[in-house]
Protein backbone atom coordinates (compact mmCIF):
# COMPACT_ATOMS: atom_id res chain seq x y z
CA UNK A 1 0.00 0.00 0.00
CA UNK A 2 1.17 3.12 -1.07
CA UNK A 3 0.83 6.59 1.04
CA UNK A 4 -2.03 7.41 -1.59
CA UNK A 5 -4.05 4.62 -0.84
CA UNK A 6 -3.59 5.34 3.30
CA UNK A 7 -7.39 5.93 3.60
CA UNK A 8 -6.31 6.54 7.31
CA UNK A 9 -4.89 9.94 5.81
CA UNK A 10 -6.96 10.64 3.43
CA UNK A 11 -10.30 9.80 4.71
CA UNK A 12 -10.73 9.34 8.19
CA UNK A 13 -13.95 8.30 9.53
CA UNK A 14 -12.86 8.14 12.92
CA UNK A 15 -10.47 10.59 14.24
CA UNK A 16 -9.08 9.98 17.92
CA UNK A 17 -7.04 13.33 18.94
CA UNK A 18 -4.92 13.06 22.44
CA UNK A 19 -6.99 10.55 24.46
CA UNK A 20 -6.48 10.79 28.19
CA UNK A 21 -8.28 8.38 30.47
CA UNK A 22 -7.10 7.60 34.30
CA UNK A 23 -8.62 5.52 36.24
CA UNK A 24 -7.79 7.59 40.24
CA UNK A 25 -3.92 7.30 39.55
CA UNK A 26 -3.93 5.06 36.78
CA UNK A 27 -3.20 6.18 33.29
CA UNK A 28 -4.72 3.75 31.22
CA UNK A 29 -4.51 5.41 27.83
CA UNK A 30 -2.08 8.61 27.67
CA UNK A 31 -2.25 11.03 25.07
CA UNK A 32 -3.13 8.54 22.64
CA UNK A 33 -4.26 9.74 18.69
CA UNK A 34 -5.05 8.05 16.04
CA UNK A 35 -7.21 7.89 12.34
CA UNK A 36 -9.42 5.19 11.40
CA UNK A 37 -9.57 5.09 7.48
CA UNK A 38 -13.61 5.18 5.85
CA UNK A 39 -14.05 1.43 4.35
CA UNK A 40 -10.73 -0.40 5.87
CA UNK A 41 -10.42 -2.93 8.04
CA UNK A 42 -8.16 -1.65 11.41
CA UNK A 43 -6.82 -3.68 14.01
CA UNK A 44 -6.02 -1.93 17.60
CA UNK A 45 -3.46 -4.61 18.56
CA UNK A 46 -0.97 -4.39 21.97
CA UNK A 47 -0.24 -6.48 25.19
CA UNK A 48 -2.71 -7.39 27.66
CA UNK A 49 -3.74 -4.24 29.99
CA UNK A 50 -2.01 -2.10 26.91
CA UNK A 51 -5.67 0.20 26.70
CA UNK A 52 -7.40 -1.26 24.24
CA UNK A 53 -10.75 -2.07 25.70
CA UNK A 54 -10.42 1.92 27.65
CA UNK A 55 -10.66 3.03 23.85
CA UNK A 56 -13.03 1.35 22.51
CA UNK A 57 -15.08 2.06 25.58
CA UNK A 58 -14.27 5.80 25.22
CA UNK A 59 -15.01 5.86 21.52
CA UNK A 60 -18.26 4.01 22.45
CA UNK A 61 -19.79 6.10 25.07
CA UNK A 62 -19.54 3.61 27.83
CA UNK A 63 -16.22 5.80 29.77
CA UNK A 64 -15.83 9.49 28.83
CA UNK A 65 -12.48 10.73 28.51
CA UNK A 66 -10.32 12.03 30.95
CA UNK A 67 -9.22 14.28 28.05
CA UNK A 68 -9.23 14.56 24.62
CA UNK A 69 -11.34 14.61 21.24
CA UNK A 70 -13.18 11.70 19.70
CA UNK A 71 -14.73 12.57 15.77
CA UNK A 72 -16.65 10.56 14.04
CA UNK A 73 -17.23 11.85 9.91
CA UNK A 74 -20.32 9.53 9.39
CA UNK A 75 -20.39 10.83 5.47
CA UNK A 76 -19.00 13.84 3.37
CA UNK A 77 -15.76 15.23 3.85
CA UNK A 78 -16.03 17.58 7.15
CA UNK A 79 -13.06 20.09 6.86
CA UNK A 80 -11.21 20.66 9.89
CA UNK A 81 -12.11 24.07 10.09
CA UNK A 82 -15.83 23.04 10.38
CA UNK A 83 -14.85 20.63 13.38
CA UNK A 84 -12.69 23.21 14.91
CA UNK A 85 -15.82 25.44 15.04
CA UNK A 86 -17.99 22.42 16.04
CA UNK A 87 -15.24 22.02 19.40
CA UNK A 88 -15.11 25.94 20.28
CA UNK A 89 -19.51 26.11 19.98
CA UNK A 90 -19.84 23.24 22.58
CA UNK A 91 -22.25 21.31 20.63
CA UNK A 92 -22.48 17.48 19.99
CA UNK A 93 -22.72 17.09 15.96
CA UNK A 94 -23.16 19.23 12.84
CA UNK A 95 -25.05 17.75 10.06
CA UNK A 96 -24.56 19.93 6.94
CA UNK A 97 -24.48 19.59 3.00
CA UNK A 98 -20.93 18.91 2.93
CA UNK A 99 -21.43 16.06 5.36
CA UNK A 100 -22.18 15.29 9.23
CA UNK A 101 -19.68 14.73 12.05
CA UNK A 102 -20.18 14.05 15.98
CA UNK A 103 -18.22 14.49 19.13
CA UNK A 104 -18.33 10.88 20.69
CA UNK A 105 -16.56 12.19 24.06
CA UNK A 106 -19.82 14.68 24.60
CA UNK A 107 -22.38 12.34 23.69
CA UNK A 108 -24.35 9.78 25.42
CA UNK A 109 -23.75 5.64 24.81
CA UNK A 110 -26.80 4.94 23.29
CA UNK A 111 -26.93 8.03 21.12
CA UNK A 112 -23.44 7.27 19.40
CA UNK A 113 -25.34 3.98 18.11
CA UNK A 114 -28.14 5.81 17.03
CA UNK A 115 -27.59 8.87 15.31
CA UNK A 116 -23.72 8.55 15.12
CA UNK A 117 -23.96 5.03 13.77
CA UNK A 118 -21.48 3.57 15.57
CA UNK A 119 -22.19 -0.30 16.59
CA UNK A 120 -20.36 -2.47 18.91
CA UNK A 121 -19.54 -6.43 20.22
CA UNK A 122 -18.04 -7.18 23.56
CA UNK A 123 -15.21 -9.28 24.33
CA UNK A 124 -17.97 -11.55 26.87
CA UNK A 125 -20.49 -11.76 24.57
CA UNK A 126 -24.01 -9.87 25.60
CA UNK A 127 -27.07 -11.75 23.38
CA UNK A 128 -30.77 -11.64 24.90
CA UNK A 129 -29.92 -15.61 25.79
CA UNK A 130 -33.70 -16.35 26.20
CA UNK A 131 -34.94 -14.86 22.63
CA UNK A 132 -34.47 -16.49 19.34
CA UNK A 133 -31.58 -15.36 17.11
CA UNK A 134 -34.53 -13.83 14.82
CA UNK A 135 -35.80 -11.48 18.18
CA UNK A 136 -32.17 -10.66 18.79
CA UNK A 137 -31.76 -9.12 15.64
CA UNK A 138 -35.01 -7.73 15.63
CA UNK A 139 -34.93 -5.93 19.17
CA UNK A 140 -31.96 -4.22 17.85
CA UNK A 141 -33.94 -2.43 14.77
CA UNK A 142 -36.01 -1.46 17.86
CA UNK A 143 -35.29 2.73 17.15
CA UNK A 144 -35.63 2.11 13.73
CA UNK A 145 -39.64 0.63 14.16
CA UNK A 146 -39.97 3.33 16.98
CA UNK A 147 -39.53 5.97 14.16
CA UNK A 148 -42.01 4.39 12.03
CA UNK A 149 -44.39 4.19 14.90
CA UNK A 150 -44.18 7.98 15.42
CA UNK A 151 -43.64 7.09 18.79
CA UNK A 152 -47.47 6.66 19.07
CA UNK A 153 -50.05 3.77 19.58
CA UNK A 154 -49.45 3.48 15.14
CA UNK A 155 -47.49 0.02 15.38
CA UNK A 156 -50.35 -1.57 17.97
CA UNK A 157 -52.69 -0.16 15.40
CA UNK A 158 -50.90 -1.49 12.34
CA UNK A 159 -50.72 1.56 10.61
CA UNK A 160 -49.02 0.60 7.36
CA UNK A 161 -45.77 3.07 7.83
CA UNK A 162 -45.10 0.52 10.65
CA UNK A 163 -46.36 -2.57 8.95
CA UNK A 164 -43.85 -1.84 6.08
CA UNK A 165 -41.21 -0.54 8.62
CA UNK A 166 -42.10 -4.69 10.76
CA UNK A 167 -41.52 -5.95 6.79
CA UNK A 168 -38.05 -4.38 6.28
CA UNK A 169 -36.58 -5.20 9.56
CA UNK A 170 -38.07 -8.70 9.45
CA UNK A 171 -36.37 -9.13 5.66
CA UNK A 172 -33.09 -7.18 7.28
CA UNK A 173 -32.72 -9.90 10.25
CA UNK A 174 -33.42 -12.91 7.99
CA UNK A 175 -30.76 -11.59 5.39
CA UNK A 176 -28.11 -11.45 8.05
CA UNK A 177 -29.31 -14.42 9.69
CA UNK A 178 -28.41 -16.05 5.91
CA UNK A 179 -24.99 -14.19 6.07
CA UNK A 180 -23.68 -15.60 9.09
CA UNK A 181 -25.10 -18.51 8.34
CA UNK A 182 -27.66 -18.90 10.81
CA UNK A 183 -30.90 -19.17 9.13
CA UNK A 184 -31.65 -22.38 9.70
CA UNK A 185 -31.19 -22.13 13.64
CA UNK A 186 -33.70 -18.54 13.71
CA UNK A 187 -35.95 -20.04 15.70
CA UNK A 188 -33.34 -21.08 18.57
CA UNK A 189 -32.81 -19.23 21.63
CA UNK A 190 -29.55 -17.42 21.27
CA UNK A 191 -28.25 -19.03 24.65
CA UNK A 192 -28.65 -22.46 22.74
CA UNK A 193 -26.54 -21.81 19.92
CA UNK A 194 -22.55 -22.86 19.87
CA UNK A 195 -19.99 -20.45 21.09
CA UNK A 196 -19.10 -19.58 17.65
CA UNK A 197 -22.28 -19.16 16.73
CA UNK A 198 -23.36 -16.79 19.04
CA UNK A 199 -20.25 -14.69 17.51
CA UNK A 200 -21.77 -14.57 14.38
CA UNK A 201 -25.00 -13.49 15.63
CA UNK A 202 -23.59 -10.57 17.68
CA UNK A 203 -21.93 -9.05 14.44
CA UNK A 204 -25.02 -9.63 12.72
CA UNK A 205 -26.91 -7.64 15.52
CA UNK A 206 -24.84 -5.04 15.71
CA UNK A 207 -25.31 -5.01 11.43
CA UNK A 208 -28.57 -4.51 11.87
CA UNK A 209 -28.32 -1.21 13.44
CA UNK A 210 -26.75 0.05 10.11
CA UNK A 211 -23.30 1.42 11.52
CA UNK A 212 -21.03 3.47 9.84
CA UNK A 213 -18.29 2.05 11.79
CA UNK A 214 -18.47 -1.46 13.78
CA UNK A 215 -16.45 -1.99 16.84
CA UNK A 216 -15.56 -5.31 17.36
CA UNK A 217 -13.74 -6.33 20.49
CA UNK A 218 -11.84 -9.56 19.98
CA UNK A 219 -14.30 -11.36 17.85
CA UNK A 220 -12.23 -14.02 17.20
CA UNK A 221 -11.38 -15.09 20.70
CA UNK A 222 -12.67 -18.99 21.39
CA UNK A 223 -13.26 -19.60 17.72
CA UNK A 224 -11.63 -22.99 16.17
CA UNK A 225 -9.72 -22.31 13.29
CA UNK A 226 -12.13 -22.87 10.58
CA UNK A 227 -14.41 -20.66 12.77
CA UNK A 228 -11.41 -17.79 12.67
CA UNK A 229 -11.54 -18.37 8.89
CA UNK A 230 -15.20 -17.92 8.28
CA UNK A 231 -14.93 -14.99 10.52
CA UNK A 232 -12.84 -13.33 8.09
CA UNK A 233 -15.08 -14.06 5.35
CA UNK A 234 -17.62 -11.97 6.90
CA UNK A 235 -15.65 -9.19 7.80
CA UNK A 236 -14.48 -8.88 4.79
CA UNK A 237 -17.48 -9.31 3.34
CA UNK A 238 -18.91 -6.61 5.55
CA UNK A 239 -16.13 -4.12 4.28
CA UNK A 240 -16.09 -4.24 0.57
CA UNK A 241 -20.04 -5.45 0.05
CA UNK A 242 -21.47 -2.80 2.50
CA UNK A 243 -18.68 -0.43 2.39
CA UNK A 244 -18.84 -0.34 6.60
CA UNK A 245 -15.31 0.88 8.48
CA UNK A 246 -14.50 -1.62 10.83
CA UNK A 247 -11.98 -1.52 13.85
CA UNK A 248 -11.30 -4.35 15.66
CA UNK A 249 -9.14 -5.43 19.00
CA UNK A 250 -7.52 -8.72 18.06
CA UNK A 251 -5.19 -10.89 19.96
CA UNK A 252 -5.17 -13.71 16.91
CA UNK A 253 -2.22 -12.19 15.32
CA UNK A 254 -3.70 -14.61 12.30
CA UNK A 255 -6.76 -12.84 11.77
CA UNK A 256 -5.18 -9.37 12.27
CA UNK A 257 -2.08 -9.85 9.64
CA UNK A 258 -4.30 -11.61 7.27
CA UNK A 259 -7.67 -9.12 7.22
CA UNK A 260 -6.51 -5.50 8.23
CA UNK A 261 -5.71 -2.49 5.89
CA UNK A 262 -4.06 -0.85 9.01
CA UNK A 263 -2.80 -1.47 12.26
CA UNK A 264 -2.46 0.45 15.66
CA UNK A 265 -0.42 -0.85 18.67
CA UNK A 266 -0.53 0.10 21.90
CA UNK A 267 1.69 -0.61 24.73
CA UNK A 268 0.91 0.64 28.15
CA UNK A 269 -1.60 3.33 26.77
CA UNK A 270 0.88 4.81 24.24
CA UNK A 271 0.91 4.19 20.78
CA UNK A 272 4.19 2.35 19.66
CA UNK A 273 3.79 1.51 16.20
CA UNK A 274 1.08 2.61 13.46
CA UNK A 275 0.65 1.31 9.13
CA UNK A 276 0.29 -1.43 7.48
CA UNK A 277 0.11 -5.06 8.86
CA UNK A 278 3.32 -5.68 7.26
CA UNK A 279 5.02 -2.33 8.70
CA UNK A 280 3.74 -3.09 11.79
CA UNK A 281 4.68 -7.02 12.04
CA UNK A 282 8.26 -5.84 11.19
CA UNK A 283 8.57 -2.59 13.68
CA UNK A 284 11.29 -4.00 16.36
CA UNK A 285 9.10 -1.72 18.82
CA UNK A 286 6.62 -4.01 18.17
CA UNK A 287 8.12 -7.15 18.46
CA UNK A 288 9.77 -5.70 21.98
CA UNK A 289 6.73 -5.09 23.29
CA UNK A 290 5.26 -8.22 22.50
CA UNK A 291 7.99 -10.60 23.69
CA UNK A 292 8.20 -8.00 27.07
CA UNK A 293 11.69 -7.04 26.89
CA UNK A 294 12.91 -3.60 28.22
CA UNK A 295 13.23 -0.43 26.63
CA UNK A 296 16.84 -0.79 26.65
CA UNK A 297 16.79 -4.25 24.39
CA UNK A 298 14.80 -2.63 21.30
CA UNK A 299 17.77 -1.36 19.86
CA UNK A 300 19.11 -4.79 20.34
CA UNK A 301 15.90 -6.28 18.77
CA UNK A 302 16.26 -3.45 16.25
CA UNK A 303 19.96 -4.69 15.44
CA UNK A 304 18.97 -8.30 15.32
CA UNK A 305 16.15 -7.50 13.02
CA UNK A 306 18.38 -5.70 10.24
CA UNK A 307 20.29 -8.99 10.53
CA UNK A 308 17.59 -11.04 9.91
CA UNK A 309 15.84 -8.85 7.11
CA UNK A 310 19.57 -8.94 5.42
CA UNK A 311 19.07 -12.63 5.31
CA UNK A 312 15.52 -13.22 4.54
CA UNK A 313 14.01 -11.82 1.57
CA UNK A 314 10.27 -11.80 2.26
CA UNK A 315 8.82 -10.94 6.18
CA UNK A 316 6.82 -13.17 7.36
CA UNK A 317 4.97 -13.98 10.64
CA UNK A 318 7.38 -12.05 13.21
CA UNK A 319 4.89 -12.15 15.83
N1 LIG B 1 -13.01 0.55 34.92
C1 LIG B 1 -11.73 0.50 35.27
N2 LIG B 1 -11.31 0.88 36.49
C2 LIG B 1 -10.00 0.83 36.82
N3 LIG B 1 -9.02 0.40 36.01
C3 LIG B 1 -9.38 0.00 34.77
C4 LIG B 1 -10.74 0.01 34.33
N4 LIG B 1 -10.79 -0.45 33.06
C5 LIG B 1 -9.52 -0.74 32.72
N5 LIG B 1 -8.68 -0.48 33.74
C6 LIG B 1 -7.23 -0.64 33.73
O1 LIG B 1 -6.73 0.06 32.61
C7 LIG B 1 -5.64 -0.65 32.01
C8 LIG B 1 -5.99 -0.94 30.56
O2 LIG B 1 -7.01 -1.93 30.54
P1 LIG B 1 -7.73 -2.39 29.20
O3 LIG B 1 -8.79 -3.37 29.59
O4 LIG B 1 -8.16 -1.20 28.43
O5 LIG B 1 -6.54 -3.11 28.43
P2 LIG B 1 -6.59 -4.08 27.18
O6 LIG B 1 -5.48 -3.68 26.29
O7 LIG B 1 -7.96 -4.08 26.60
O8 LIG B 1 -6.28 -5.48 27.85
P3 LIG B 1 -6.73 -6.98 27.43
O9 LIG B 1 -6.03 -7.29 26.16
O10 LIG B 1 -6.23 -7.80 28.57
O11 LIG B 1 -8.23 -6.97 27.31
C9 LIG B 1 -5.45 -1.90 32.83
O12 LIG B 1 -4.41 -1.64 33.77
C10 LIG B 1 -6.77 -2.09 33.54
O13 LIG B 1 -6.63 -2.75 34.76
Amino acid sequence: MNQQNRNWTTDPVLSVEHLTMRFGGLLAVDDLSFDVGRGDITALIGPNGAGKTTVFNCVTGFYKPTEGRIALRREGSVSDAALAELTRGGQQYRRADDGSVFLLERMADFKITEIAGVARTFQNIRLFGGMTALENLLVAQHNELMRASGYTIGGLLGLPGYRRAAEAAKEKAVEWLRRVDLLDRADDPAADLPYGAQRRLEIARALCTNPVLLCLDEPAAGLNPRESAELNTLLKYIRDEHGVSVLLIEHDMGVVMEISDHVIVLDYGKKISDGTASEVRNDAKVIAAYLGVDDEEVDEVERDLDVKTAHTPAPGGAL
